[in-house]
Protein backbone atom coordinates (compact mmCIF):
# COMPACT_ATOMS: atom_id res chain seq x y z
CA UNK A 1 0.00 0.00 0.00
CA UNK A 2 3.02 2.48 0.94
CA UNK A 3 4.33 1.80 -2.36
CA UNK A 4 1.22 2.73 -4.41
CA UNK A 5 0.55 5.79 -2.55
CA UNK A 6 4.48 6.57 -3.19
CA UNK A 7 4.12 6.15 -6.66
CA UNK A 8 0.68 8.06 -6.68
CA UNK A 9 2.93 11.18 -5.43
CA UNK A 10 5.70 11.00 -7.36
CA UNK A 11 3.16 10.79 -11.09
CA UNK A 12 1.81 13.48 -9.15
CA UNK A 13 4.63 15.65 -9.03
CA UNK A 14 5.53 14.47 -12.28
CA UNK A 15 2.87 15.95 -13.19
CA UNK A 16 2.53 19.05 -11.86
CA UNK A 17 6.31 19.96 -13.02
CA UNK A 18 5.05 19.06 -16.54
CA UNK A 19 2.03 20.98 -16.51
CA UNK A 20 4.55 23.79 -15.08
CA UNK A 21 6.31 23.91 -18.05
CA UNK A 22 3.91 23.29 -20.50
CA UNK A 23 1.92 26.36 -19.92
CA UNK A 24 5.15 28.46 -19.80
CA UNK A 25 4.30 29.22 -23.67
CA UNK A 26 6.79 32.02 -23.88
CA UNK A 27 4.41 33.75 -26.02
CA UNK A 28 4.58 31.15 -28.84
CA UNK A 29 1.17 30.49 -30.83
CA UNK A 30 0.10 27.20 -29.76
CA UNK A 31 -2.83 24.96 -32.49
CA UNK A 32 -6.03 25.25 -31.40
CA UNK A 33 -7.68 22.11 -29.78
CA UNK A 34 -10.38 21.29 -27.60
CA UNK A 35 -10.06 21.29 -23.99
CA UNK A 36 -8.64 18.40 -21.95
CA UNK A 37 -8.59 16.77 -18.62
CA UNK A 38 -5.70 16.70 -15.78
CA UNK A 39 -2.47 13.81 -16.55
CA UNK A 40 -4.58 11.84 -19.42
CA UNK A 41 -5.12 14.90 -21.73
CA UNK A 42 -7.15 14.18 -24.33
CA UNK A 43 -6.69 10.27 -24.33
CA UNK A 44 -10.46 9.67 -23.46
CA UNK A 45 -11.85 11.58 -26.73
CA UNK A 46 -10.35 8.65 -28.48
CA UNK A 47 -12.32 5.72 -29.13
CA UNK A 48 -11.65 2.20 -30.92
CA UNK A 49 -11.72 4.19 -34.61
CA UNK A 50 -9.13 7.16 -33.18
CA UNK A 51 -8.54 8.35 -37.09
CA UNK A 52 -12.94 9.14 -36.95
CA UNK A 53 -12.62 10.30 -33.74
CA UNK A 54 -9.65 13.08 -34.98
CA UNK A 55 -11.79 13.57 -38.17
CA UNK A 56 -15.20 14.83 -36.09
CA UNK A 57 -12.61 16.76 -33.84
CA UNK A 58 -10.97 18.64 -36.46
CA UNK A 59 -14.32 19.83 -37.93
CA UNK A 60 -14.27 22.41 -34.92
CA UNK A 61 -10.63 22.72 -34.17
CA UNK A 62 -9.05 23.15 -37.68
CA UNK A 63 -6.23 21.57 -39.87
CA UNK A 64 -3.80 21.78 -37.79
CA UNK A 65 -4.97 20.56 -34.49
CA UNK A 66 -2.80 20.18 -30.68
CA UNK A 67 -3.95 17.58 -28.13
CA UNK A 68 -2.13 16.21 -25.53
CA UNK A 69 -1.71 12.37 -25.23
CA UNK A 70 -1.04 11.65 -21.63
CA UNK A 71 1.88 13.35 -21.60
CA UNK A 72 2.98 13.51 -25.08
CA UNK A 73 1.98 16.67 -27.14
CA UNK A 74 0.61 15.34 -30.34
CA UNK A 75 -0.58 17.56 -33.30
CA UNK A 76 -3.01 16.13 -35.78
CA UNK A 77 -3.21 16.89 -39.96
CA UNK A 78 -6.77 17.06 -41.34
CA UNK A 79 -6.37 19.26 -44.44
CA UNK A 80 -4.02 18.33 -47.88
CA UNK A 81 -2.24 22.23 -47.80
CA UNK A 82 -1.01 20.96 -44.07
CA UNK A 83 -0.49 17.46 -44.93
CA UNK A 84 2.15 19.26 -47.86
CA UNK A 85 3.56 21.40 -45.62
CA UNK A 86 4.73 18.77 -43.25
CA UNK A 87 5.49 16.19 -45.55
CA UNK A 88 7.15 17.86 -48.11
CA UNK A 89 7.88 21.79 -46.69
CA UNK A 90 9.54 20.04 -43.72
CA UNK A 91 9.80 16.94 -44.20
CA UNK A 92 13.52 17.03 -43.38
CA UNK A 93 11.98 17.93 -39.40
CA UNK A 94 8.67 15.57 -39.16
CA UNK A 95 10.54 12.55 -40.56
CA UNK A 96 11.61 10.95 -37.51
CA UNK A 97 8.95 8.50 -35.82
CA UNK A 98 8.03 8.58 -32.17
CA UNK A 99 9.08 6.13 -28.96
CA UNK A 100 6.73 3.13 -29.62
CA UNK A 101 6.94 0.34 -27.12
CA UNK A 102 5.49 -2.77 -29.59
CA UNK A 103 8.38 -1.92 -31.78
CA UNK A 104 10.62 -1.62 -29.14
CA UNK A 105 9.93 -4.74 -28.07
CA UNK A 106 8.83 -6.63 -31.12
CA UNK A 107 11.76 -5.28 -33.55
CA UNK A 108 14.94 -5.71 -31.92
CA UNK A 109 15.22 -1.69 -30.02
CA UNK A 110 13.27 -0.08 -32.44
CA UNK A 111 15.92 -1.18 -34.60
CA UNK A 112 13.68 -2.02 -37.80
CA UNK A 113 12.60 0.28 -40.45
CA UNK A 114 9.48 1.52 -40.11
CA UNK A 115 9.53 2.95 -36.56
CA UNK A 116 13.34 3.22 -36.93
CA UNK A 117 14.09 7.08 -35.56
CA UNK A 118 15.10 9.18 -38.32
CA UNK A 119 18.75 9.51 -38.72
CA UNK A 120 22.00 7.29 -40.47
CA UNK A 121 20.62 4.38 -39.45
CA UNK A 122 17.44 4.44 -40.87
CA UNK A 123 18.73 5.87 -44.05
CA UNK A 124 21.18 2.96 -44.56
CA UNK A 125 18.38 0.67 -43.54
CA UNK A 126 15.60 1.96 -46.07
CA UNK A 127 18.39 2.77 -48.98
CA UNK A 128 19.39 -1.16 -48.60
CA UNK A 129 15.92 -2.44 -48.76
CA UNK A 130 14.53 -0.15 -51.50
CA UNK A 131 18.16 -0.85 -53.62
CA UNK A 132 17.75 -5.03 -52.99
CA UNK A 133 14.74 -5.75 -51.52
CA UNK A 134 11.60 -3.30 -53.32
CA UNK A 135 13.70 -2.44 -56.58
CA UNK A 136 11.54 -3.30 -59.81
CA UNK A 137 13.64 -5.54 -60.87
CA UNK A 138 13.26 -7.83 -57.70
CA UNK A 139 9.32 -7.21 -57.91
CA UNK A 140 9.30 -8.24 -61.20
CA UNK A 141 11.57 -12.04 -60.17
CA UNK A 142 8.49 -12.44 -58.32
CA UNK A 143 5.94 -12.04 -61.02
CA UNK A 144 5.23 -15.86 -61.86
CA UNK A 145 5.13 -16.40 -58.22
CA UNK A 146 2.27 -14.28 -58.08
CA UNK A 147 0.89 -15.27 -61.04
CA UNK A 148 1.04 -19.27 -59.74
CA UNK A 149 -0.73 -18.11 -55.90
CA UNK A 150 -3.44 -16.26 -57.40
CA UNK A 151 -4.38 -18.55 -59.82
CA UNK A 152 -4.17 -21.47 -57.25
CA UNK A 153 -7.05 -19.33 -54.89
CA UNK A 154 -8.84 -18.78 -58.59
CA UNK A 155 -9.09 -22.78 -58.72
CA UNK A 156 -10.01 -23.06 -55.14
CA UNK A 157 -13.16 -20.57 -55.58
CA UNK A 158 -13.74 -22.35 -58.85
CA UNK A 159 -14.00 -25.58 -56.91
CA UNK A 160 -16.25 -24.15 -54.22
CA UNK A 161 -18.16 -22.06 -56.53
CA UNK A 162 -19.19 -25.67 -58.40
CA UNK A 163 -21.33 -26.19 -55.20
CA UNK A 164 -24.80 -24.11 -55.91
CA UNK A 165 -24.23 -20.72 -54.34
CA UNK A 166 -22.04 -21.41 -51.90
CA UNK A 167 -20.75 -18.49 -49.52
CA UNK A 168 -17.79 -17.72 -48.75
CA UNK A 169 -16.03 -15.65 -46.54
CA UNK A 170 -14.15 -13.23 -48.92
CA UNK A 171 -11.90 -11.76 -46.41
CA UNK A 172 -10.22 -14.88 -45.26
CA UNK A 173 -9.68 -16.12 -48.76
CA UNK A 174 -8.15 -12.49 -49.18
CA UNK A 175 -5.78 -12.41 -46.38
CA UNK A 176 -4.63 -16.18 -46.85
CA UNK A 177 -3.28 -15.25 -50.41
CA UNK A 178 -1.85 -11.80 -49.36
CA UNK A 179 0.16 -14.64 -46.66
CA UNK A 180 1.51 -16.73 -48.75
CA UNK A 181 2.86 -13.93 -51.21
CA UNK A 182 4.24 -12.85 -48.43
CA UNK A 183 6.25 -15.65 -47.17
CA UNK A 184 6.92 -16.99 -50.57
CA UNK A 185 9.20 -13.80 -51.29
CA UNK A 186 10.35 -12.63 -48.04
CA UNK A 187 11.01 -16.59 -46.74
CA UNK A 188 10.91 -18.32 -49.85
CA UNK A 189 8.05 -20.96 -48.35
CA UNK A 190 4.72 -20.55 -47.51
CA UNK A 191 3.96 -20.98 -43.56
CA UNK A 192 0.89 -23.13 -42.37
CA UNK A 193 -1.22 -22.40 -39.18
CA UNK A 194 0.40 -25.07 -37.40
CA UNK A 195 4.13 -23.33 -38.12
CA UNK A 196 5.95 -20.90 -35.81
CA UNK A 197 4.59 -22.60 -32.45
CA UNK A 198 0.99 -24.01 -31.34
CA UNK A 199 -0.59 -21.09 -31.69
CA UNK A 200 -0.12 -20.84 -35.64
CA UNK A 201 1.28 -18.66 -37.79
CA UNK A 202 -1.37 -16.05 -38.98
CA UNK A 203 -2.69 -16.03 -35.43
CA UNK A 204 0.97 -15.05 -33.96
CA UNK A 205 0.66 -12.34 -37.12
CA UNK A 206 -2.38 -11.06 -35.90
CA UNK A 207 -1.56 -10.82 -32.34
CA UNK A 208 1.42 -9.03 -33.28
CA UNK A 209 -1.35 -6.39 -35.01
CA UNK A 210 -3.41 -6.42 -32.15
CA UNK A 211 -0.64 -5.79 -29.81
CA UNK A 212 1.13 -2.98 -31.96
CA UNK A 213 -1.85 -1.24 -32.61
CA UNK A 214 -3.26 -1.26 -28.72
CA UNK A 215 -3.11 2.37 -26.87
CA UNK A 216 0.22 1.37 -24.57
CA UNK A 217 0.38 3.49 -21.63
CA UNK A 218 3.91 3.03 -21.41
CA UNK A 219 4.03 5.32 -25.13
CA UNK A 220 1.66 8.48 -23.35
CA UNK A 221 3.36 7.94 -19.81
CA UNK A 222 6.82 6.71 -20.44
CA UNK A 223 7.68 6.35 -16.92
CA UNK A 224 4.88 3.61 -17.13
CA UNK A 225 6.12 1.46 -19.78
CA UNK A 226 7.86 -0.57 -16.43
CA UNK A 227 5.29 -0.98 -14.54
CA UNK A 228 3.62 -2.78 -17.53
CA UNK A 229 0.04 -2.05 -15.82
CA UNK A 230 -1.87 -3.72 -18.83
CA UNK A 231 -0.19 -6.66 -18.68
CA UNK A 232 0.68 -5.88 -22.26
CA UNK A 233 4.85 -6.02 -21.93
CA UNK A 234 5.25 -9.23 -20.50
CA UNK A 235 2.93 -10.48 -24.15
CA UNK A 236 5.25 -8.49 -26.25
CA UNK A 237 7.96 -9.85 -25.22
CA UNK A 238 6.56 -13.02 -25.05
CA UNK A 239 5.99 -12.65 -28.75
CA UNK A 240 9.11 -11.31 -29.65
CA UNK A 241 11.23 -14.50 -28.36
CA UNK A 242 8.76 -17.09 -30.28
CA UNK A 243 9.17 -14.79 -33.64
CA UNK A 244 13.02 -14.31 -33.24
CA UNK A 245 13.21 -18.39 -32.30
CA UNK A 246 11.49 -18.55 -35.93
CA UNK A 247 13.29 -15.92 -37.67
CA UNK A 248 16.39 -17.82 -36.26
CA UNK A 249 14.94 -21.24 -37.60
CA UNK A 250 14.60 -19.17 -41.06
CA UNK A 251 17.87 -18.24 -41.49
CA UNK A 252 19.25 -21.14 -40.25
CA UNK A 253 17.53 -23.13 -43.31
CA UNK A 254 18.44 -20.89 -45.57
CA UNK A 255 22.34 -20.64 -45.05
CA UNK A 256 22.37 -24.10 -44.91
CA UNK A 257 20.57 -24.57 -48.65
CA UNK A 258 22.51 -21.68 -50.56
CA UNK A 259 24.35 -23.38 -52.69
CA UNK A 260 21.36 -25.11 -54.38
CA UNK A 261 19.03 -22.30 -55.04
CA UNK A 262 18.26 -20.48 -58.54
CA UNK A 263 15.95 -17.83 -57.30
CA UNK A 264 16.68 -15.55 -54.35
CA UNK A 265 13.79 -14.66 -51.68
CA UNK A 266 14.28 -12.02 -49.39
CA UNK A 267 16.65 -13.77 -46.69
CA UNK A 268 19.09 -15.15 -49.31
CA UNK A 269 19.96 -11.39 -50.93
CA UNK A 270 20.14 -10.18 -47.19
CA UNK A 271 22.85 -13.35 -46.42
CA UNK A 272 24.41 -12.31 -49.01
CA UNK A 273 24.19 -8.39 -48.02
CA UNK A 274 25.82 -9.67 -44.97
CA UNK A 275 28.48 -11.35 -46.00
CA UNK A 276 30.25 -9.16 -48.40
CA UNK A 277 29.87 -6.11 -46.03
CA UNK A 278 28.50 -3.74 -48.59
CA UNK A 279 26.15 -2.45 -45.76
CA UNK A 280 27.44 0.87 -45.23
CA UNK A 281 26.64 0.19 -41.41
CA UNK A 282 26.87 -2.84 -38.91
CA UNK A 283 25.02 -5.51 -40.41
CA UNK A 284 24.34 -8.81 -38.93
CA UNK A 285 21.56 -11.05 -38.30
CA UNK A 286 19.77 -8.71 -35.89
CA UNK A 287 19.84 -6.33 -38.71
CA UNK A 288 18.14 -9.40 -40.94
CA UNK A 289 15.40 -10.44 -38.69
CA UNK A 290 14.43 -6.69 -38.05
CA UNK A 291 13.87 -6.55 -41.88
CA UNK A 292 12.31 -9.71 -42.41
CA UNK A 293 9.76 -8.90 -39.41
CA UNK A 294 9.44 -5.36 -40.65
CA UNK A 295 9.12 -7.03 -44.66
CA UNK A 296 5.69 -9.65 -43.20
CA UNK A 297 4.09 -7.22 -40.63
CA UNK A 298 4.05 -4.37 -43.37
CA UNK A 299 3.03 -6.34 -46.58
CA UNK A 300 0.36 -8.57 -45.17
CA UNK A 301 -2.71 -6.77 -43.52
CA UNK A 302 -2.23 -3.73 -45.71
CA UNK A 303 -2.80 -4.97 -49.17
CA UNK A 304 -5.30 -7.68 -47.96
CA UNK A 305 -7.24 -4.67 -46.07
CA UNK A 306 -6.71 -2.27 -49.52
CA UNK A 307 -8.44 -6.02 -51.62
CA UNK A 308 -11.46 -6.13 -49.18
CA UNK A 309 -12.32 -2.69 -48.83
CA UNK A 310 -12.44 -2.54 -52.73
CA UNK A 311 -14.34 -5.37 -53.66
CA UNK A 312 -16.74 -4.37 -50.17
CA UNK A 313 -17.50 -1.33 -52.28
CA UNK A 314 -17.65 -2.85 -55.85
CA UNK A 315 -20.37 -5.18 -53.93
CA UNK A 316 -21.96 -2.13 -53.30
CA UNK A 317 -22.45 -0.78 -55.97
CA UNK A 318 -23.62 -3.25 -58.44
CA UNK A 319 -23.12 -0.67 -61.31
CA UNK A 320 -19.49 0.04 -61.18
CA UNK A 321 -18.78 -3.76 -61.10
CA UNK A 322 -20.64 -4.31 -64.17
CA UNK A 323 -18.59 -1.17 -65.72
CA UNK A 324 -15.29 -2.78 -64.72
CA UNK A 325 -16.02 -6.35 -65.79
CA UNK A 326 -17.18 -4.64 -68.80
CA UNK A 327 -13.45 -3.18 -69.30
CA UNK A 328 -11.76 -6.25 -68.36
CA UNK A 329 -14.06 -8.37 -71.42
CA UNK A 330 -12.70 -5.86 -74.10
CA UNK A 331 -9.06 -5.78 -72.80
CA UNK A 332 -8.58 -9.18 -71.14
CA UNK A 333 -11.37 -11.37 -73.15
CA UNK A 334 -13.51 -14.66 -71.85
CA UNK A 335 -10.96 -17.05 -72.29
CA UNK A 336 -8.49 -16.62 -69.96
CA UNK A 337 -7.30 -14.85 -67.06
CA UNK A 338 -5.63 -11.29 -66.44
CA UNK A 339 -1.88 -11.11 -66.51
CA UNK A 340 -0.04 -8.17 -64.81
CA UNK A 341 0.77 -7.37 -68.06
CA UNK A 342 -2.81 -6.14 -68.56
CA UNK A 343 -2.90 -3.90 -65.61
CA UNK A 344 -1.07 -0.88 -67.48
CA UNK A 345 -4.12 -1.26 -70.14
CA UNK A 346 -7.39 -1.16 -67.23
CA UNK A 347 -8.09 2.48 -67.07
CA UNK A 348 -11.47 1.76 -65.24
CA UNK A 349 -9.76 -0.64 -62.52
CA UNK A 350 -7.29 2.21 -61.65
CA UNK A 351 -10.00 4.84 -61.10
CA UNK A 352 -11.79 1.73 -59.03
CA UNK A 353 -8.42 1.22 -56.98
CA UNK A 354 -7.50 4.84 -56.59
CA UNK A 355 -11.39 5.77 -55.44
CA UNK A 356 -11.40 2.52 -53.00
CA UNK A 357 -8.70 3.50 -51.43
CA UNK A 358 -9.30 6.90 -50.91
CA UNK A 359 -12.56 6.14 -49.64
CA UNK A 360 -10.94 3.23 -47.33
CA UNK A 361 -7.33 4.43 -45.87
CA UNK A 362 -6.32 1.10 -44.79
CA UNK A 363 -3.18 3.23 -43.06
CA UNK A 364 -5.01 6.29 -41.74
CA UNK A 365 -2.81 7.69 -39.10
CA UNK A 366 1.23 7.04 -38.79
CA UNK A 367 2.82 8.58 -36.51
CA UNK A 368 5.66 10.92 -37.45
CA UNK A 369 7.70 12.51 -34.68
CA UNK A 370 8.94 16.52 -34.75
CA UNK A 371 13.11 16.49 -34.21
CA UNK A 372 13.24 20.40 -33.85
CA UNK A 373 10.81 22.97 -32.96
CA UNK A 374 9.06 24.14 -36.29
CA UNK A 375 6.77 27.26 -36.78
CA UNK A 376 3.75 25.65 -39.43
CA UNK A 377 0.80 27.48 -40.15
CA UNK A 378 1.87 30.49 -38.13
CA UNK A 379 1.63 27.89 -35.02
CA UNK A 380 4.53 26.59 -33.14
CA UNK A 381 4.89 22.79 -33.00
CA UNK A 382 7.79 22.31 -30.43
CA UNK A 383 10.22 19.74 -30.53
CA UNK A 384 9.37 15.72 -29.60
CA UNK A 385 5.92 16.44 -30.79
CA UNK A 386 4.37 13.53 -32.05
CA UNK A 387 2.29 14.57 -35.38
CA UNK A 388 -0.40 12.80 -36.96
CA UNK A 389 -0.86 13.27 -40.50
CA UNK A 390 -5.12 12.00 -40.79
CA UNK A 391 -5.10 10.73 -44.64
CA UNK A 392 -8.41 9.63 -43.35
CA UNK A 393 -9.74 13.09 -43.03
CA UNK A 394 -7.86 14.52 -45.89
CA UNK A 395 -9.22 12.33 -48.16
CA UNK A 396 -12.13 12.49 -47.57
CA UNK A 397 -12.15 16.42 -47.38
CA UNK A 398 -15.25 17.73 -49.15
CA UNK A 399 -13.53 21.10 -49.83
CA UNK A 400 -11.54 18.72 -51.88
CA UNK A 401 -13.81 15.95 -52.71
CA UNK A 402 -17.43 16.91 -53.56
CA UNK A 403 -19.53 14.16 -51.94
CA UNK A 404 -16.37 12.76 -50.27
CA UNK A 405 -18.46 9.94 -48.56
CA UNK A 406 -20.04 8.36 -51.92
CA UNK A 407 -17.72 5.88 -54.11
CA UNK A 408 -17.45 7.56 -57.24
CA UNK A 409 -14.12 6.10 -59.35
CA UNK A 410 -16.05 8.61 -62.38
CA UNK A 411 -14.22 11.22 -60.29
CA UNK A 412 -10.89 10.24 -61.67
CA UNK A 413 -11.94 11.00 -65.50
CA UNK A 414 -10.05 13.37 -66.89
CA UNK A 415 -8.19 13.62 -63.62
CA UNK A 416 -4.08 12.85 -63.45
CA UNK A 417 -3.98 12.55 -59.29
CA UNK A 418 -2.70 9.56 -58.76
CA UNK A 419 -1.81 7.55 -55.47
CA UNK A 420 2.06 8.00 -55.37
CA UNK A 421 2.74 10.75 -52.85
CA UNK A 422 2.85 13.63 -55.05
CA UNK A 423 -1.02 14.96 -54.59
CA UNK A 424 -1.80 15.67 -51.13
CA UNK A 425 -4.91 15.37 -51.33
CA UNK A 426 -4.82 11.26 -52.19
CA UNK A 427 -1.65 9.61 -49.88
CA UNK A 428 -2.84 6.07 -48.88
CA UNK A 429 1.08 5.50 -49.29
CA UNK A 430 2.10 8.13 -47.55
CA UNK A 431 4.17 11.15 -48.94
CA UNK A 432 8.23 12.50 -48.41
CA UNK A 433 11.31 10.52 -46.62
CA UNK A 434 8.72 8.11 -44.92
CA UNK A 435 6.54 7.45 -47.70
CA UNK A 436 5.53 3.11 -48.10
CA UNK A 437 9.00 1.96 -49.83
CA UNK A 438 6.78 -0.81 -51.29
CA UNK A 439 4.28 1.53 -53.11
CA UNK A 440 4.93 -0.32 -56.77
CA UNK A 441 4.16 -3.44 -54.91
CA UNK A 442 1.45 -2.87 -53.07
CA UNK A 443 -0.23 -1.33 -56.07
CA UNK A 444 0.62 -4.53 -58.42
CA UNK A 445 -1.00 -6.61 -55.84
CA UNK A 446 -4.03 -4.53 -55.04
CA UNK A 447 -4.97 -4.44 -58.61
CA UNK A 448 -4.03 -7.49 -60.22
CA UNK A 449 -6.10 -9.47 -57.13
CA UNK A 450 -8.92 -7.25 -57.63
CA UNK A 451 -9.17 -7.72 -61.45
CA UNK A 452 -8.55 -11.29 -60.80
CA UNK A 453 -11.29 -11.68 -58.36
CA UNK A 454 -13.94 -9.70 -60.66
CA UNK A 455 -13.06 -10.80 -64.20
CA UNK A 456 -12.85 -14.39 -63.01
CA UNK A 457 -16.44 -14.63 -60.93
CA UNK A 458 -20.03 -12.60 -61.01
CA UNK A 459 -20.20 -11.92 -57.40
CA UNK A 460 -23.87 -11.87 -54.55
CA UNK A 461 -24.31 -11.21 -51.25
CA UNK A 462 -25.86 -13.72 -49.03
CA UNK A 463 -28.79 -14.22 -47.92
CA UNK A 464 -30.81 -11.83 -49.89
CA UNK A 465 -28.62 -9.00 -48.66
CA UNK A 466 -29.06 -5.83 -50.55
CA UNK A 467 -26.08 -3.47 -51.67
CA UNK A 468 -27.03 -0.97 -49.46
CA UNK A 469 -27.14 -3.10 -46.54
CA UNK A 470 -23.30 -4.09 -46.41
CA UNK A 471 -21.96 -2.95 -43.40
CA UNK A 472 -18.29 -0.74 -43.97
CA UNK A 473 -17.21 -1.13 -39.81
CA UNK A 474 -13.41 -0.13 -39.75
CA UNK A 475 -11.18 -1.95 -37.29
CA UNK A 476 -8.66 0.05 -36.39
CA UNK A 477 -5.21 -1.20 -36.30
CA UNK A 478 -1.29 -1.44 -38.13
CA UNK A 479 -3.83 -2.36 -41.33
CA UNK A 480 -7.50 -0.82 -40.82
CA UNK A 481 -9.56 -3.42 -42.12
CA UNK A 482 -13.35 -4.17 -41.88
CA UNK A 483 -14.41 -5.14 -38.79
CA UNK A 484 -16.78 -7.96 -39.87
CA UNK A 485 -15.72 -10.43 -42.69
CA UNK A 486 -16.61 -9.63 -46.06
CA UNK A 487 -19.01 -12.82 -47.08
CA UNK A 488 -19.99 -13.37 -50.88
CA UNK A 489 -21.85 -15.96 -53.54
CA UNK A 490 -19.33 -16.81 -56.88
CA UNK A 491 -20.06 -17.62 -59.86
CA UNK A 492 -17.48 -18.23 -61.91
CA UNK A 493 -18.11 -16.41 -65.68
CA UNK A 494 -15.41 -17.59 -67.91
CA UNK A 495 -15.50 -19.51 -70.89
CA UNK A 496 -12.67 -22.09 -69.73
CA UNK A 497 -15.02 -23.87 -67.20
C1 LIG B 1 -1.76 -1.56 -50.27
C2 LIG B 1 -0.69 -1.81 -49.59
C3 LIG B 1 0.07 -0.82 -48.73
C4 LIG B 1 -0.31 0.39 -48.21
C5 LIG B 1 -1.67 1.09 -48.36
C6 LIG B 1 0.82 0.93 -47.48
C7 LIG B 1 0.83 2.16 -46.83
C8 LIG B 1 1.90 2.66 -46.10
C9 LIG B 1 1.91 3.91 -45.39
C10 LIG B 1 0.74 4.91 -45.34
C11 LIG B 1 3.12 4.06 -44.79
C12 LIG B 1 3.56 5.17 -43.84
C13 LIG B 1 3.81 6.50 -44.46
C14 LIG B 1 4.20 7.53 -43.42
O1 LIG B 1 4.74 7.23 -42.36
O2 LIG B 1 3.95 8.72 -43.65
C15 LIG B 1 3.89 2.86 -45.11
C16 LIG B 1 5.18 2.64 -44.66
C17 LIG B 1 5.87 1.48 -44.92
N1 LIG B 1 5.47 0.42 -45.72
FE1 LIG B 1 3.75 0.28 -46.75
N2 LIG B 1 1.86 0.04 -47.56
C18 LIG B 1 1.45 -1.04 -48.31
C19 LIG B 1 2.20 -2.14 -48.65
C20 LIG B 1 3.48 -2.41 -48.21
C21 LIG B 1 4.24 -3.59 -48.55
C22 LIG B 1 3.75 -4.70 -49.50
C23 LIG B 1 5.44 -3.49 -47.89
C24 LIG B 1 6.64 -4.42 -47.88
C25 LIG B 1 6.86 -5.41 -48.68
C26 LIG B 1 5.43 -2.23 -47.15
C27 LIG B 1 6.47 -1.74 -46.37
C28 LIG B 1 6.46 -0.54 -45.70
C29 LIG B 1 7.57 -0.08 -44.85
C30 LIG B 1 8.87 -0.83 -44.56
C31 LIG B 1 7.20 1.19 -44.37
C32 LIG B 1 8.00 2.11 -43.44
C33 LIG B 1 8.84 3.13 -44.22
C34 LIG B 1 9.65 4.03 -43.31
O3 LIG B 1 9.25 4.32 -42.19
O4 LIG B 1 10.70 4.50 -43.76
N3 LIG B 1 4.23 -1.60 -47.38
N4 LIG B 1 3.13 2.04 -45.92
Amino acid sequence: MALIWAMLVIIFILYAFYELLNNNQNGKRYPPGPKGLPIIGHLHLLGKNPHQDFLKLAKTHGPLMYVRLGLVPTIVVSSADTAEKVLKTYDHIFASRPHNEAAYYLAYGQRNMIAAKYGPYWRNMRKLCTQHLLSNQKINSFQSMRRQQVELMIKSLKNEACDHRVVVDLSAKILSLSADLTCLMVFGKKYMDEDLDKRGFKALVNEVEHLAATPNLGDFFPFLGVIDLQGLTRRLKDLSKVFDEFLEKIIDEHVQSRDQKQSKDFVDTLLDIMQSQEAEFQFDRRHIKAILFDMLIAAMGTSAAAIEWILTELLRHPHVMKKLQKELEQVVGLERMVKESDLEKLNYLDMVVKEGMRLHCVVPLMPHEAMEDCVVNSFHIQKGSRIMINFYTVQRDPNIWPEPEKFLPERFVESSIDVRGHDFQLLPFGSGRRSCPAMQLGIIIVQLIVAQLVHCFDWELPNGMQPCDLDVEEQFGLATSRENPLMAIPTYRLNNA
